[in-house]
């Protein structure tokens, strides 16, 4: 069972009351949290680059430069204990005034989002949102593009003495194979998460991405290796897959490997993937490919720009950090990108969930609104 420790809780309360950006997460299968505290403001930084320093990164779906993400840094470690970090070495001892500043911070009562200046999202409600669908059929049918990802968002109201660290816990005991998060900023705002999908990850054993797509919401007891696909996801996925493996090529990746599409659970849901290896890459051609990665047509669409435009022209700039990219960065010699899904923006009093799908010409609006009210299940479980 995956619990936070007695550092790490009084830790997540440390941050919030000094106002401090911090990141909680458990990676797929994983059975510990990692935390980090960034005692200095969130700063734009290369996520591959000469000289990025251990931390946790927030990159928005609507991105001009795809390896630029916001870097919540490492300056405090918390595992079973509170560690401070100077320059490489990590201390038990509080090295600058902002780490005493933290240390010293007596905080009590539930972990709570602090208020934010970001916009609070407007609800779509499924008439609109089934009318997006319709458009966005149009559009695919007239010729202007081969998929197109929408989302809606669906608030739901917290509970006053609600704590975040709980419904973390919960996340992660409910989910064991998605990676589970919880980070705030002043200037990313407050997350929940509990993805399935890996954007990029690198480390001394190699690079690795997936390709996904297709999803369904299997009866519970149902055998999930007897589930079949209908063609148009098959081709759907394949499409996904195409498109990273030319990344892949096309930054100079080679010895790829992709496993054959299978069926993959995720929560109440199924979807169909593939996955990607390539042996270790340089952080330049780590750079290339995370731009050409980002974001993928599981979460924009084909061809990218015009489903870009689309998506940005019908929702506005409402996903904010959703469908884009979030984790660790450089932490011991790891660096994990996950798609911002399955997620929700966090208020004092509401979660946001953020859900979407993939349009296609077959698509039907009543179903599509549907398998977002599926998608809200996973996030939505715990509140
Ligand atoms: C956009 C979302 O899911 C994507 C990931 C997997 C399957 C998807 C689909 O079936 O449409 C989407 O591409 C979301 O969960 O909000």
């Amino acid at each position: 069972m995956t619990i936070m420790t007695d550092a790490q809780r009084s830790a997540a309360s440390a941050a919030a009351a000094c106002r401090m950006g911090y990141a909680i997460w458990r990676v797929p299968g994983g059975d510990v949290f990692r935390m980090i505290v960034a005692t200095g403001p969130a700063r734009t930084r290369p996520v591959f680059g000469a000289e990025t320093p251990p931390g946790f990164v927030l990159c928005p779906f609507d991105a001009t430069d795809g390896n630029a993400a916001l870097h919540l840094a490492a300056d405090i470690e918390v595992g079973a204990d509170i560690r401070y970090r100077r320059g490489d070495a990590l201390t038990d001892t509080p090295q600058t005034d902002a780490q005493a500043a933290f240390a010293a911070a007596d905080a009590q009562g539930p972990l709570q989002a602090a208020p934010s200046d970001l916009p609070e999202p407007a609800p779509t409600e499924r008439a609109a949102y089934e009318a997006r669908v319709a458009r966005a059929v149009a559009a695919i049918e007239a010729g202007r593009a081969e998929k197109i990802v929408l989302s809606r968002i669906d608030p739901r109201p917290l509970s006053p003495d609600h704590d975040l660290r709980d419904l973390l816990e919960a996340l992660a005991r409910a989910y064991p194979q998605a990676f589970v998060c919880l980070t705030s900023s002043a200037e990313a705002g407050t997350w929940l998460v509990a993805t399935p999908e890996i954007l990029l990850t690198a480390d001394a054993d190699g690079v690795r991405t997936m390709a996904l797509a297709g999803t369904q919401w299997p009866e519970p007891g149902t055998d999930i290796a007897a589930l079949t696909w209908p063609q148009k996801i098959v081709d759907e996925q394949a499409v996904v897959a195409r498109e990273i493996a030319r990344a892949f090529a096309a930054a100079g990746l080679h010895d790829t490997t992709e496993t054959p599409a299978g069926t993959v659970q995720a929560a109440n849901l199924c979807h169909l993937r593939s996955d990607f290896h390539a042996p270790a890459a340089t952080p330049e051609q780590l750079a290339d490919l995370l731009r050409k990665l980002h974001p993928t047509s599981a979460v924009c669409g084909m061809p990218r720009a015009t489903a870009r435009d689309f998506i940005l022209s019908e929702e506005g700039p409402t996903r904010g950090f959703y469908t884009g990219y979030l984790g660790p960065v450089n932490i011991d010699g790891e660096t994990r990108l996950q798609v911002n899904l399955r997620t929700a923006r966090i208020t004092p009093t509401h979660a946001y969930l953020h859900v979407g799908g993939g349009i296609v010409a077959a698509s039907d609006p009543a179903t599509e609104y549907e398998e977002t009210v599926q998608k809200a299940r996973t996030i939505g479980a715990v509140l």
